[in-house]
Protein backbone atom coordinates (compact mmCIF):
# COMPACT_ATOMS: atom_id res chain seq x y z
CA UNK A 1 0.00 0.00 0.00
CA UNK A 2 2.95 2.38 1.06
CA UNK A 3 4.43 2.09 -2.61
CA UNK A 4 4.85 3.26 -6.03
CA UNK A 5 3.81 0.50 -7.82
CA UNK A 6 6.91 0.05 -10.52
CA UNK A 7 7.61 -3.67 -11.12
CA UNK A 8 11.07 -3.01 -11.73
CA UNK A 9 13.74 -4.77 -9.29
CA UNK A 10 15.06 -3.74 -6.73
CA UNK A 11 11.53 -1.63 -5.53
CA UNK A 12 9.58 -1.75 -2.35
CA UNK A 13 6.47 -2.80 -4.96
CA UNK A 14 8.76 -5.36 -6.35
CA UNK A 15 9.66 -6.70 -3.05
CA UNK A 16 6.63 -7.06 -1.98
CA UNK A 17 5.39 -8.99 -4.91
CA UNK A 18 7.87 -11.30 -5.07
CA UNK A 19 7.09 -12.12 -1.51
CA UNK A 20 3.80 -12.97 -1.91
CA UNK A 21 4.82 -15.43 -4.42
CA UNK A 22 6.43 -17.02 -1.99
CA UNK A 23 4.14 -16.93 0.52
CA UNK A 24 1.19 -18.51 -1.90
CA UNK A 25 3.93 -21.58 -3.42
CA UNK A 26 3.96 -21.71 0.71
CA UNK A 27 0.00 -22.43 1.01
CA UNK A 28 -0.22 -23.65 -1.97
CA UNK A 29 2.20 -26.66 -1.31
CA UNK A 30 0.32 -26.75 2.10
CA UNK A 31 -3.04 -27.25 0.04
CA UNK A 32 -1.61 -30.07 -2.31
CA UNK A 33 0.14 -32.19 0.81
CA UNK A 34 -2.94 -31.92 2.69
CA UNK A 35 -5.44 -33.23 -0.38
CA UNK A 36 -2.41 -35.93 -1.11
CA UNK A 37 -2.46 -36.67 2.80
CA UNK A 38 1.15 -35.69 3.52
CA UNK A 39 0.38 -33.25 6.02
CA UNK A 40 -2.02 -34.00 9.05
CA UNK A 41 -5.31 -32.26 8.72
CA UNK A 42 -5.34 -29.68 11.32
CA UNK A 43 -8.48 -27.84 12.50
CA UNK A 44 -8.21 -24.87 11.30
CA UNK A 45 -8.99 -21.94 8.38
CA UNK A 46 -7.50 -23.83 5.34
CA UNK A 47 -8.65 -27.03 6.26
CA UNK A 48 -12.23 -25.40 6.86
CA UNK A 49 -11.54 -23.86 3.19
CA UNK A 50 -10.41 -27.74 1.75
CA UNK A 51 -13.38 -29.40 3.04
CA UNK A 52 -15.59 -27.02 1.65
CA UNK A 53 -13.90 -27.05 -1.50
CA UNK A 54 -14.57 -30.52 -1.31
CA UNK A 55 -18.40 -30.89 -0.76
CA UNK A 56 -18.83 -28.30 -3.45
CA UNK A 57 -17.05 -30.52 -5.63
CA UNK A 58 -19.19 -33.42 -4.55
CA UNK A 59 -22.31 -31.42 -4.83
CA UNK A 60 -22.97 -31.38 -1.22
CA UNK A 61 -23.31 -27.42 -1.38
CA UNK A 62 -26.16 -25.64 -2.28
CA UNK A 63 -25.00 -22.38 -3.48
CA UNK A 64 -22.95 -23.77 -6.82
CA UNK A 65 -19.19 -24.10 -6.04
CA UNK A 66 -16.26 -23.80 -3.42
CA UNK A 67 -13.77 -21.30 -3.63
CA UNK A 68 -10.91 -21.70 -6.30
CA UNK A 69 -7.48 -22.53 -5.22
CA UNK A 70 -6.11 -19.13 -6.37
CA UNK A 71 -8.78 -17.88 -3.94
CA UNK A 72 -8.37 -19.98 -0.87
CA UNK A 73 -4.90 -19.69 -0.86
CA UNK A 74 -5.97 -15.36 -0.98
CA UNK A 75 -8.03 -15.94 2.00
CA UNK A 76 -5.11 -17.51 3.76
CA UNK A 77 -2.99 -14.81 3.22
CA UNK A 78 -5.16 -12.30 3.80
CA UNK A 79 -5.71 -13.69 7.06
CA UNK A 80 -1.90 -13.59 7.56
CA UNK A 81 -1.42 -10.05 6.71
CA UNK A 82 -4.78 -9.16 8.53
CA UNK A 83 -4.28 -11.16 11.76
CA UNK A 84 -0.64 -11.91 12.28
CA UNK A 85 1.46 -9.01 12.48
CA UNK A 86 -1.56 -6.32 13.68
CA UNK A 87 -2.01 -8.39 16.84
CA UNK A 88 1.52 -9.19 17.32
CA UNK A 89 2.18 -5.04 17.48
CA UNK A 90 -0.84 -4.37 19.22
CA UNK A 91 1.01 -6.87 21.86
CA UNK A 92 4.37 -5.45 21.82
CA UNK A 93 2.43 -1.33 22.08
CA UNK A 94 0.53 -3.05 25.19
CA UNK A 95 3.91 -4.38 26.98
CA UNK A 96 5.47 -1.29 26.74
CA UNK A 97 2.47 1.21 27.63
CA UNK A 98 2.49 -1.30 30.77
CA UNK A 99 5.87 -0.79 31.22
CA UNK A 100 5.80 2.94 31.68
CA UNK A 101 2.53 2.75 33.90
CA UNK A 102 3.86 0.66 36.89
CA UNK A 103 0.47 2.30 38.63
CA UNK A 104 -1.74 0.33 35.70
CA UNK A 105 0.40 -2.65 36.02
CA UNK A 106 -0.46 -2.63 39.64
CA UNK A 107 -4.31 -2.82 39.17
CA UNK A 108 -3.64 -5.04 36.19
CA UNK A 109 -1.81 -7.56 38.53
CA UNK A 110 -3.98 -7.63 40.88
CA UNK A 111 -7.04 -8.60 38.51
CA UNK A 112 -5.11 -11.01 37.20
CA UNK A 113 -3.44 -12.57 40.12
CA UNK A 114 -7.58 -13.30 41.36
CA UNK A 115 -8.07 -14.62 38.35
CA UNK A 116 -5.14 -16.99 38.41
CA UNK A 117 -6.45 -18.23 42.02
CA UNK A 118 -9.78 -19.08 40.73
CA UNK A 119 -8.13 -21.06 37.55
CA UNK A 120 -5.60 -22.16 38.89
CA UNK A 121 -6.63 -25.95 38.56
CA UNK A 122 -6.97 -25.87 35.24
CA UNK A 123 -4.47 -25.20 32.77
CA UNK A 124 -6.21 -22.88 30.18
CA UNK A 125 -8.54 -20.09 30.05
CA UNK A 126 -12.19 -20.66 29.43
CA UNK A 127 -14.13 -17.93 27.92
CA UNK A 128 -15.59 -17.45 31.29
CA UNK A 129 -12.36 -16.29 32.67
CA UNK A 130 -12.02 -14.40 29.63
CA UNK A 131 -14.96 -12.40 30.10
CA UNK A 132 -13.56 -11.62 33.99
CA UNK A 133 -11.40 -9.31 33.07
CA UNK A 134 -12.90 -5.55 33.04
CA UNK A 135 -9.67 -4.04 33.85
CA UNK A 136 -7.32 -6.32 31.30
CA UNK A 137 -10.07 -5.24 28.91
CA UNK A 138 -9.75 -2.16 29.43
CA UNK A 139 -5.98 -2.27 29.32
CA UNK A 140 -6.43 -3.86 25.80
CA UNK A 141 -8.95 -0.96 24.59
CA UNK A 142 -6.29 1.55 25.45
CA UNK A 143 -3.45 -0.07 24.10
CA UNK A 144 -5.35 -0.55 20.90
CA UNK A 145 -6.64 3.11 21.02
CA UNK A 146 -3.02 4.85 21.83
CA UNK A 147 -0.73 2.86 19.15
CA UNK A 148 -3.53 2.79 16.84
CA UNK A 149 -2.36 0.02 15.06
CA UNK A 150 -4.18 0.58 11.77
CA UNK A 151 -3.36 4.05 11.61
CA UNK A 152 -5.84 4.91 8.17
CA UNK A 153 -7.89 2.94 6.22
CA UNK A 154 -8.71 3.78 2.32
CA UNK A 155 -12.36 4.33 1.52
CA UNK A 156 -13.51 4.82 -2.08
CA UNK A 157 -16.47 7.40 -2.73
CA UNK A 158 -18.79 5.21 -4.71
CA UNK A 159 -20.89 8.88 -5.42
CA UNK A 160 -20.89 12.48 -5.03
CA UNK A 161 -21.62 13.49 -1.47
CA UNK A 162 -20.76 16.09 1.00
CA UNK A 163 -19.79 15.64 5.11
CA UNK A 164 -19.64 18.50 7.16
CA UNK A 165 -18.93 20.96 4.06
CA UNK A 166 -16.33 19.34 2.29
CA UNK A 167 -17.44 18.52 -0.75
CA UNK A 168 -16.35 14.66 -1.82
CA UNK A 169 -16.15 13.67 -6.16
CA UNK A 170 -17.13 10.19 -6.96
CA UNK A 171 -14.18 8.08 -7.41
CA UNK A 172 -12.29 9.90 -5.01
CA UNK A 173 -9.99 7.57 -2.86
CA UNK A 174 -10.50 8.94 1.02
CA UNK A 175 -8.79 7.78 4.15
CA UNK A 176 -10.04 7.88 7.45
CA UNK A 177 -7.78 8.96 9.76
CA UNK A 178 -8.33 6.53 12.44
CA UNK A 179 -4.90 7.85 14.63
CA UNK A 180 -5.80 11.29 14.29
CA UNK A 181 -9.71 10.42 16.14
CA UNK A 182 -7.85 8.28 18.62
CA UNK A 183 -5.54 11.41 19.79
CA UNK A 184 -8.18 14.36 19.79
CA UNK A 185 -8.69 15.98 22.68
CA UNK A 186 -12.48 16.82 22.17
CA UNK A 187 -12.94 13.42 21.87
CA UNK A 188 -10.40 11.61 24.58
CA UNK A 189 -9.58 13.74 27.88
CA UNK A 190 -5.76 13.89 27.91
CA UNK A 191 -5.15 11.85 24.47
CA UNK A 192 -1.52 11.16 25.22
CA UNK A 193 -2.32 9.70 28.55
CA UNK A 194 -2.34 5.63 28.89
CA UNK A 195 -5.15 5.86 31.14
CA UNK A 196 -7.60 2.39 30.80
CA UNK A 197 -10.25 3.46 33.03
CA UNK A 198 -10.82 6.66 30.82
CA UNK A 199 -13.30 3.72 29.40
CA UNK A 200 -15.09 3.28 32.62
CA UNK A 201 -17.38 6.05 31.94
CA UNK A 202 -17.10 4.94 27.90
CA UNK A 203 -17.07 7.91 25.71
CA UNK A 204 -20.21 8.05 23.85
CA UNK A 205 -19.01 9.78 20.57
CA UNK A 206 -19.99 7.88 18.17
CA UNK A 207 -17.24 6.69 15.65
CA UNK A 208 -14.68 7.55 17.85
CA UNK A 209 -13.22 3.81 18.71
CA UNK A 210 -11.37 2.90 14.86
CA UNK A 211 -8.95 0.56 16.10
CA UNK A 212 -10.72 -2.34 14.62
CA UNK A 213 -12.54 -0.13 11.95
CA UNK A 214 -16.34 0.37 11.67
CA UNK A 215 -19.31 -0.32 9.38
CA UNK A 216 -19.17 -2.96 7.07
CA UNK A 217 -15.97 -3.53 7.05
CA UNK A 218 -15.39 -4.25 10.53
CA UNK A 219 -12.33 -6.14 11.75
CA UNK A 220 -13.60 -10.10 11.22
CA UNK A 221 -10.82 -11.46 13.54
CA UNK A 222 -11.86 -8.30 16.58
CA UNK A 223 -12.87 -11.05 18.82
CA UNK A 224 -10.78 -13.37 18.44
CA UNK A 225 -7.71 -10.71 18.61
CA UNK A 226 -8.96 -9.14 21.47
CA UNK A 227 -9.25 -12.80 23.41
CA UNK A 228 -5.33 -13.42 22.13
CA UNK A 229 -4.21 -10.28 23.53
CA UNK A 230 -6.48 -10.89 27.01
CA UNK A 231 -4.70 -14.19 27.13
CA UNK A 232 -1.54 -12.93 26.65
CA UNK A 233 -1.68 -10.28 29.24
CA UNK A 234 -3.14 -13.04 31.97
CA UNK A 235 0.23 -15.57 31.14
CA UNK A 236 2.90 -12.39 31.12
CA UNK A 237 1.66 -11.17 34.19
CA UNK A 238 1.13 -14.23 36.18
CA UNK A 239 3.70 -16.09 34.83
CA UNK A 240 6.75 -13.86 34.96
CA UNK A 241 8.25 -10.55 35.98
CA UNK A 242 9.71 -8.66 32.61
CA UNK A 243 11.36 -5.41 32.25
CA UNK A 244 11.24 -2.88 28.59
CA UNK A 245 15.14 -2.91 27.81
CA UNK A 246 14.97 -0.40 25.15
CA UNK A 247 12.58 2.06 25.63
CA UNK A 248 13.14 3.53 22.05
CA UNK A 249 9.58 4.77 20.67
CA UNK A 250 10.30 5.23 17.04
CA UNK A 251 7.95 3.93 14.70
CA UNK A 252 8.94 1.41 11.82
CA UNK A 253 8.77 3.61 8.87
CA UNK A 254 6.88 2.74 5.88
CA UNK A 255 4.77 0.32 7.62
CA UNK A 256 1.28 -0.71 6.69
CA UNK A 257 1.01 -1.02 10.57
CA UNK A 258 2.24 0.94 13.44
CA UNK A 259 5.02 -0.75 14.79
CA UNK A 260 8.02 -0.13 17.21
CA UNK A 261 11.10 -0.25 15.90
CA UNK A 262 12.93 -1.87 18.42
CA UNK A 263 10.09 -4.83 18.33
CA UNK A 264 10.23 -3.81 22.18
CA UNK A 265 12.76 -6.41 23.57
CA UNK A 266 12.18 -7.12 27.20
CA UNK A 267 14.31 -9.27 29.87
CA UNK A 268 11.73 -12.04 31.68
CA UNK A 269 12.02 -13.49 34.60
CA UNK A 270 9.78 -17.00 35.53
CA UNK A 271 7.77 -16.06 38.80
CA UNK A 272 7.66 -18.95 41.16
CA UNK A 273 4.76 -20.09 42.31
CA UNK A 274 5.08 -18.51 45.75
CA UNK A 275 3.41 -14.99 43.98
CA UNK A 276 -0.03 -17.18 43.64
CA UNK A 277 -0.76 -16.97 47.50
C1 LIG B 1 -5.15 -6.17 17.29
C2 LIG B 1 -5.34 -6.81 16.16
C3 LIG B 1 -6.10 -6.29 14.98
C4 LIG B 1 -6.33 -5.00 14.59
C5 LIG B 1 -5.87 -3.71 15.26
C6 LIG B 1 -7.12 -5.07 13.37
C7 LIG B 1 -7.59 -3.96 12.69
C8 LIG B 1 -8.40 -4.03 11.58
C9 LIG B 1 -9.00 -2.89 10.92
C10 LIG B 1 -8.84 -1.43 11.35
C11 LIG B 1 -9.73 -3.35 9.88
C12 LIG B 1 -10.62 -2.52 8.95
C13 LIG B 1 -9.86 -2.01 7.78
C14 LIG B 1 -10.79 -1.18 6.91
O1 LIG B 1 -11.88 -0.82 7.31
O2 LIG B 1 -10.38 -0.91 5.78
C15 LIG B 1 -9.57 -4.79 9.85
C16 LIG B 1 -10.13 -5.61 8.89
C17 LIG B 1 -9.94 -6.97 8.86
N1 LIG B 1 -9.33 -7.75 9.80
FE1 LIG B 1 -8.42 -7.08 11.48
N2 LIG B 1 -7.33 -6.38 13.05
C18 LIG B 1 -6.73 -7.16 14.00
C19 LIG B 1 -6.72 -8.55 14.07
C20 LIG B 1 -7.27 -9.38 13.13
C21 LIG B 1 -7.27 -10.83 13.19
C22 LIG B 1 -6.68 -11.66 14.34
C23 LIG B 1 -7.84 -11.28 12.05
C24 LIG B 1 -8.12 -12.68 11.56
C25 LIG B 1 -7.72 -13.77 12.14
C26 LIG B 1 -8.25 -10.12 11.29
C27 LIG B 1 -8.89 -10.17 10.07
C28 LIG B 1 -9.38 -9.07 9.40
C29 LIG B 1 -10.05 -9.15 8.12
C30 LIG B 1 -10.32 -10.42 7.32
C31 LIG B 1 -10.41 -7.84 7.78
C32 LIG B 1 -11.15 -7.38 6.53
C33 LIG B 1 -12.63 -7.30 6.80
C34 LIG B 1 -13.39 -6.83 5.57
O3 LIG B 1 -12.85 -6.09 4.76
O4 LIG B 1 -14.55 -7.21 5.45
N3 LIG B 1 -7.89 -8.99 11.97
N4 LIG B 1 -8.78 -5.18 10.90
Amino acid sequence: MLALPLRLPGTRFYRGLQARKKIMAIIGKAMSERRRGLQANGEDFLQRLLDDDDKACNGATTNGGGLTDEEIQDNILTMIIAGQDTTASAMTWMVKFLDENPEVLDTLLREQLDLARKVSSKSFLTLESINDMPYASKVVKESLRLASIVPWFPRLALEDCEKEGFKIKRGWNVNVDAKSVHLDPTVYNDPNKFNPSRFEDESKVPYSFLAFGMGGRTCLGMNMAKAMMLVFLHRLITTYRWKVINPDVSIQKWGLFSKLRSGCPVTVTCITENVLP
